[in-house]
């Protein structure tokens, strides 16, 4: 049954369902790294043309924040993908709708893509992504989708040290894993962190996913505090 199912799904992939119905059509396997909880990692998941368009959108870096300040636990260089020409370059939107095919989160359920560039010497470390309250607007952070931009020579893995997984940073690579419990409580277990970059540079980008409607307030000019995201307005 399952090699029939297999032929057949091969069988509308050539016909170009992929793309006539990517919403339906699952194109992308993933390894799974880890079970409970899941992380599962995408190769292949960009395009080369599409690494290059959020290269060409990474201008402008500033010092990374931890929670809302500067930290001595994250040392990299960002930038939101929050205005354009970045925020509505097709590739970019393209990407994110291969995110929605993929986790069946709404769009404006994601803050956005934040590229995040590290030096050597540069790491974040070790970290729970969830930040922002379940009675908040926007809800907690569900799960995490990263993205790998580009390849250190050396260093620059993640690795989440409560599930001795550890991912080299491959240009092209994308991860997803919960944040929370089935409870929306934080689940520790995907605490993870960026380690130092030893040689070259690593571009990767953050999307993070919430339980509510983020770009919405957002948009409205909420009070984030009050809506319980990390973006701040003096970032942008
Ligand atoms: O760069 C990495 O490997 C992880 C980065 C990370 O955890 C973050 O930016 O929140
Ligand atoms: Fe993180």
């Amino acid at each position: 049954q399952d090699t029939h199912d297999a032929i057949e799904c091969g069988a509308w992939a050539d016909a170009g369902e992929c793309e006539v119905n990517p919403g339906f059509m699952k194109i992308y396997a993933s390894d799974v790294l880890y079970e409970d909880p899941w992380i599962l990692a995408f190769e292949h998941f960009l395009t080369a043309e599409e690494i290059a368009a959020f290269k060409r959108h990474s201008t402008n870096l500033v010092r990374s924040l931890a929670g809302q300040e500067e930290s001595d636990d994250r040392t990299s260089m960002q930038m939101w993908c929050v205005t354009d020409p970045c925020l509505s370059d097709p590739l970019i939107e393209k990407v994110h709708q291969r995110v929605v095919n993929i986790t069946g989160i709404p769009k404006e359920h994601a803050e956005y893509f934040q590229i995040v560039q590290y030096e050597p010497g540069q790491f974040y470390r070790p970290h729970q992504d969830q930040n922002s309250k379940a009675d908040s607007l926007v809800g907690v952070r569900l799960s995490t989708f990263f993205l790998y931009l580009q390849t250190p020579e050396a260093g620059g893995a993640t690795y989440f040290p409560k599930l001795g997984v550890k991912v080299q940073a491959e240009a092209g690579l994308a991860l997803w894993w919960p944040n929370v419990r089935d409870d929306l409580s934080t689940d520790e277990r995907t605490e993870h962190e960026a380690q130092s970059v030893h040689e070259g540079t690593k571009l990767t980008a953050n999307l993070w996913l919430h339980e509510y409607d983020f770009r919405t307030p957002f948009t409205f000019g909420c009070n984030l505090d009050e809506v319980g995201a990390s973006i701040q307005s003096d970032e942008l």
